[in-house]
């Protein structure tokens, strides 16, 4: 299964936002063989034409060997690597139907950051129940799609428990500005990916009240627990959470003016409803939906959660930001390893 750095193989990304979209352009510039899959008719003939997805990702010059398509057998077809890049609340029915298509020696791997709100389900797990039979290697780490498109350095991780898997998809991916480390624990990276988007929304939040940046570092530091806290409770290690799709790309999200969730966070946070702050906006704020599937996930499992539960009344149950910060403060007091 292994892939040189060098050796082109044929690879289908599947989604084409913002992050599919540099997903693909990264895949391309190796020398590999890339269809990127767009449901937008107008995505297509922009990448194709233009060697833009103006849609997604404007202004980034992709590279002229990506192409795209709407026909999700033709990207598919003959593929080594398939990326699914399709926001969380959709990545069941894009990988379902496209799954006839996908070659039986092809490894799988999903850039998705979130839990599945109705089953509750990691995406590596959402996309293996839907094309079953072949590796799933979860992509996660501190990765603004307009960085990776403009070849600023970045760094991420490869999780599969087939390491021989998570080692093609370093292979295929990586390159000088582009590093790329494996690891085995699937359940903590993608748990760290989905819960930093809850954080960075909650961080966002205080910014727009215009708190300062003590309660940042402070909700930084707490919020990482609670990921590790929920993380150890449902079968991940404790140390993946100190690593790039834990702690890395918590500071990316909820320090980044790039980041959509943590602006999500501030419009809240400066008065505005959850609807006036989604309002016209066709990107995705992944932290919205997880901090409900967050929540729930931290309910089955018996886990204290105290910022999440608290992000969870702001923005569903209309708790006023200073209320809910307030409450957190005044919280029992305890010692810091509890
Ligand atoms: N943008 C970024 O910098 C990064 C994003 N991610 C993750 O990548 C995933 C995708 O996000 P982006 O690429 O940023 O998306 P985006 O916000 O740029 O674009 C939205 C995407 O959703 C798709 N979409 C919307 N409704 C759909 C439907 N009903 N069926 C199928 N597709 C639909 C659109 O076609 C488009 O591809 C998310 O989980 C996000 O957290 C991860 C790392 C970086
Ligand atoms: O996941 C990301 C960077 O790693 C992107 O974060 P946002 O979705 O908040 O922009």
């Amino acid at each position: 299964m292994s892939t040189e750095s060098g050796s082109p193989i044929r690879c289908a990304v599947i989604g084409a936002g913002a992050w599919g979209t540099a997903i693909a352009d990264r895949l391309a510039r190796n020398g590999h063989a890339v269809t990127l899959w767009a449901r937008e008719a107008d995505v297509v003939e922009s990448v194709n034409t233009r060697h833009e997805n103006a849609r997604f990702l404007a202004g980034a010059t992709l590279h002229s060997r990506l192409r795209a398509s709407s026909d999700m057998a033709d990207a598919l077809r003959g593929a080594s690597l398939v990326v699914y890049a399709a926001p969380s609340h959709v990545l069941r029915p894009v990988v379902a139907s496209g799954a006839t298509y996908v070659e039986n020696h092809a490894v799988l791997s999903v850039a998705t950051k979130g839990i599945e709100r109705e089953t509750l389900a990691l995406m590596t797990d959402v996309v293996a129940s839907e094309a079953p039979g072949r590796a799933v290697v979860a992509i996660s780490g501190p990765s603004f799609a307009v960085e990776v498109a403009a070849q600023q350095p970045t760094a991420v991780v490869a999780a599969c428990d087939d390491v021989s898997a998570a080692t093609f998809v370093q292979s295929a991916m990586s390159a000088p500005e582009f590093r790329v480390y494996t690891s085995d624990d699937v359940i903590g990276v993608e748990l760290g990916g989905a819960l930093k988007n809850v954080m960075a929304l909650a961080t966002g939040i205080l910014d727009g009240l215009g708190l300062g940046y003590n309660p940042r570092a402070a909700l930084m530091t707490r919020g990482l627990a609670e990921m590790t806290r929920l993380g150890v409770a449902i079968g991940a290690r404790a140390e993946t959470f100190a690593g790039l799709a834990g702690l890395g790309d918590l500071v990316l999200t909820c320090t980044g003016a790039l980041s959509r969730n943590r602006a999500v966070g501030v419009a809240i946070g400066e008065g505005q409803t959850l609807d006036q702050a989604l309002a016209g906006k066709e990107s995705v704020a992944e932290g919205v939906l997880n901090t409900q599937s967050a929540k729930a996930l931290a309910d089955r499992a018996g886990v204290e959660l105290p910022i999440i539960d608290a992000t969870y009344r702001i923005l569903f149950e209309g708790q006023a930001p200073r209320a809910a910060v307030a409450e957190l403060m005044a919280r029992e007091l305890r010692a810091e390893r509890d």
